[in-house]
């Protein structure tokens, strides 16, 4: 599974996005160090806030089938610079992702930045913060 492979997995996963709200198609894959693919999409709710981002769908669907070691993340929706995950979904990564595992942002158009979950959220909040 290459980044291209990963990515193309995104945009399949962006099919699936419920979006009557926004109409904003967001789609997400997460490999593992074991090299599966868990794919991710946003899903929208008439109570606005309740929306969950393609990012961290597909992270909450590997954990909650029990896979927790990933190696790459592809992003995909339609617009002009390769999509900037928010920051809800920046924090989510921070702690479930290795600092230097890469994360490929990229649109429609085949643009593709290729960064890392630290690149992303420099002083995320960890776990170890919890510890006084
Ligand atoms: O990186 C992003 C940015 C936005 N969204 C979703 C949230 C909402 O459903 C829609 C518009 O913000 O796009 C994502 O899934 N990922
Ligand atoms: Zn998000």
């Amino acid at each position: 599974m290459n980044k291209e492979m990963l990515i193309n997995e995104a945009k399949i996963a962006r099919e699936m996005a419920y979006t009557p709200y926004s109409k904003f198609k967001v789609g997400a894959a997460l490999l593992t160090k074991s090299g599966d693919v868990f794919r991710g999409c946003n899903i929208e709710n008439a109570a606005y806030s309740l929306c969950n981002c393609g990012e961290r769908t597909a992270l909450f669907n590997a954990y909650s089938e029990g896979a927790t070691e990933f190696a790459a993340l592809a992003v995909i929706a339609d617009t002009e610079r390769p999509v900037p995950p928010c920051g809800a979904c920046r924090q989510v990564i921070a702690e479930l992702c290795d600092p230097n595992m890469p994360v490929y942002l990229s649109n429609l158009k085949g643009n593709v930045q290729e960064t890392t979950v630290a690149e992303l959220l420099p002083g995320a909040f960890m776990p170890e913060d919890l510890n006084k």
